[in-house]
């Protein structure tokens, strides 16, 4: 790619109001053959989730991707369409559609095949105003859909789904979306090109090695994949394969992120945009604390965290490659194409060379600031509060048969037979507790639970959530956990647990879920509604 000058990338700077208004008269930008200059110009990755391609297509494909080809080329990533909510959307309906082939005799994945193609027929006939490219993607979801059927009904024959075949059947939800959002494109006049990432993955990996020269690897095919368009936009699948094990086991839901990200890298693009339908990363939950405020620069760290612990904006294992190889990430919103959003940006080098070689040194704070970006670092302030819902606590007490290593060494080897996660731990010689996050499987937990007793009293709570305060900002910062603490006591929380320590950018404790969204608010209230009163204390 053209390497910039200036410390900071292009895109990095703050955009005005006109340039996401850029074609409001209706022209689009062409990207034709004679416009070799755009093969010239830096690679922006511009991810779009489910919801927002089912909602907000017209925009996506009017405004938003035209907006940035007189400066970029642009690489469109697409996640599976979901017309109301992602519970209902077309990667969920896939997956019914797989379970319920396994039932001997039952037609009901034949419905929701009809169901999915309809769903994104309509969706074409109700966008799409030439004739000819409407015919076009008309015959492509039907042969989608028809290849599908016949998939499931061969799955049924034979009685089994492996991992493979799940993905194959997965891999059909970003297809249909990749096919109407490039209709769109090319009926607003930008010529495109449909790839599907689906059997990208040549070489033969381990399930055991899925380690960074995995990712390597995937950015490279990715980029090779992506990059021989030409002056065509790619409009890419955000399913890829066939990863070991599949793509749910080994990545899990969301993937299209990482997708997005490993384009990035492979391009060397000057920034990743996710395009989501929230303004950006905030200070909470803007859903649960109507104080809350949006962060213009956030460090890939304090992201982590807040993905981590509940604030998930994106796939957690996004931030890591892109951020090793230094691309900004910027959060946007589809509703707000105009607004600067949330920019994920080291603030410090990683150390770490792209797979192509190149390891730019981050803009420094001063910089930061004239752009814009308010990264202050001389003030010491918490970032962001989030809370991690449906947690369970599990408290092992010793029966002082084994000895302390002993005992923490059969804990954890009967929580990883039973693929139980730990997200924090707070240990005394003979008592341990655990927070158990997300989604705990009952059945293993169970099973785990009997086990255990043969070392311990075992008990377990639930309906618990782990708050986190979260700030890089936050490390060596003498009061911050006694301050969030007697917030929480005064507004009276109980603290089941704490924990401070493992990540200096992070204090976090279990309490009662019914009670997180109101110790959100105050500690919201209390340690980062008003900032610069905050500081003054300190
Ligand atoms: N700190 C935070 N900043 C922004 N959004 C947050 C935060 N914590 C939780 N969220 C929630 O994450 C969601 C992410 O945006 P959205 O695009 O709606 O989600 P999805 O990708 O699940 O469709 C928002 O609905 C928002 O309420
Ligand atoms: N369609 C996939 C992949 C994805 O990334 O979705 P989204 O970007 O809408 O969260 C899923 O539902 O998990």
């Amino acid at each position: 790619m053209t390497a910039t000058a200036s410390p900071l990338r292009r895109s990095f700077l703050p955009q005005t109001n006109g340039h996401a208004h850029a074609h409001a008269n209706g022209h689009a930008y062409s990207n034709d053959d004679n416009n070799d200059d755009h093969l010239d110009k830096p690679w922006i990755v511009q991810k779009f989730g489910g919801t927002s391609i089912g909602k907000f297509i017209e925009t996506i494909t009017g405004t938003i991707v035209q907006s940035y080809l007189p400066t970029n080329r642009v690489v469109v990533v697409c996640s599976a369409r979901s017309s109301e909510s992602k519970s209902l959307g077309t990667t969920n309906r896939l997956l019914r559609a797989a379970a319920s082939a396994l039932v001997p005799g039952s037609i009901e994945y034949i419905e929701t095949v009809q169901e999915i193609r309809l769903d994104h027929l309509d969706a074409a006939q109700q966008h799409i105003s030439d004739p000819d490219i409407l015919k076009r993607v008309q015959e492509e979801v039907n042969q989608d859909c028809d290849r599908l059927k016949a998939f499931l009904e061969a799955a049924q024959i034979i009685d089994e789904i492996s991992p493979r075949s799940k993905d194959i059947i997965m891999a059909v939800g970003e297809k249909l979306s990749c096919r109407i959002v490039a209709g769109l494109l090319e009926d607003r006049g930008v010529e495109t090109q449909f790839i599907s990432l689906e059997n990208v993955i040549e070489a033969v990996f381990d399930i055991n090695s899925l380690d960074q020269n995995f990712y390597d690897y995937l950015s490279r095919a990715f980029a090779a994949a992506v990059s021989n368009c030409g002056h065509r936009v790619p409009v890419v699948t955000g399913f890829f394969g066939f990863v070991p094990g599949g793509l749910l086991k080994s990545i899990g839901r969301g993937y299209t992120d990482l997708a997005a990200a490993l384009i990035a890298v492979g391009l060397d693009a000057e920034e990743l945009q996710v395009w989501k339908e929230v303004d950006g990363i905030f200070t909470a939950d803007p859903r649960k604390v109507k104080d809350a405020r949006l962060l213009n620069i956030i460090t890939p760290e304090e992201a982590s965290e807040l993905t981590y612990y509940g604030s998930e904006v994106i796939h957690p294992f996004t931030m890591e490659q892109v951020i090793r190889a230094q691309i900004p990430i910027r959060i946007k919103n589809v509703m707000n194409p105009s607004g600067s959003g949330t920019i994920i940006f080291p603030d410090q080098p990683s150390g770490v060379c792209t797979p192509n070689g190149r390891n730019t040194p981050p803009p420094s704070s001063k910089v930061l600031l004239e752009n814009g970006y308010q990264l202050d670092l001389s003030r010491r302030h918490p970032t962001a509060v989030t809370i991690k819902d449906n947690v369970w606590v599990l408290n092992i007490h010793s029966n002082r048969k084994s000895v302390s290593h002993g005992f923490f060494a059969q804990i954890f080897s009967t929580l990883d037979r039973y693929g139980i996660a730990v997200d924090l731990i707070s240990t005394s010689e003979v008592h341990i507790s655990m927070a158990l996050g997300g989604n705990v499987n009952e059945a293993e937990m169970e099973k785990a639970m009997e086990s255990l007793k043969s070392i311990g009293t075992v008990d377990v709570m639930k309906e618990m959530a782990i708050l986190s305060l979260v700030g890089k900002q936050m490390k060596n910062m003498v009061g911050i956990s006694g301050r969030m603490f007697s917030t929480l006591a005064k507004a009276n929380i109980n603290i089941e647990m704490i924990s401070q320590g493992a990540s200096e950018i992070n204090i976090s404790c279990v309490i009662l879920e019914k009670q997180a969204i109101q110790a959100m608010n105050v500690i919201h209230g209390e340690l980062l509604s008003n900032v610069g009163h905050f500081n003054e204390a300190y």
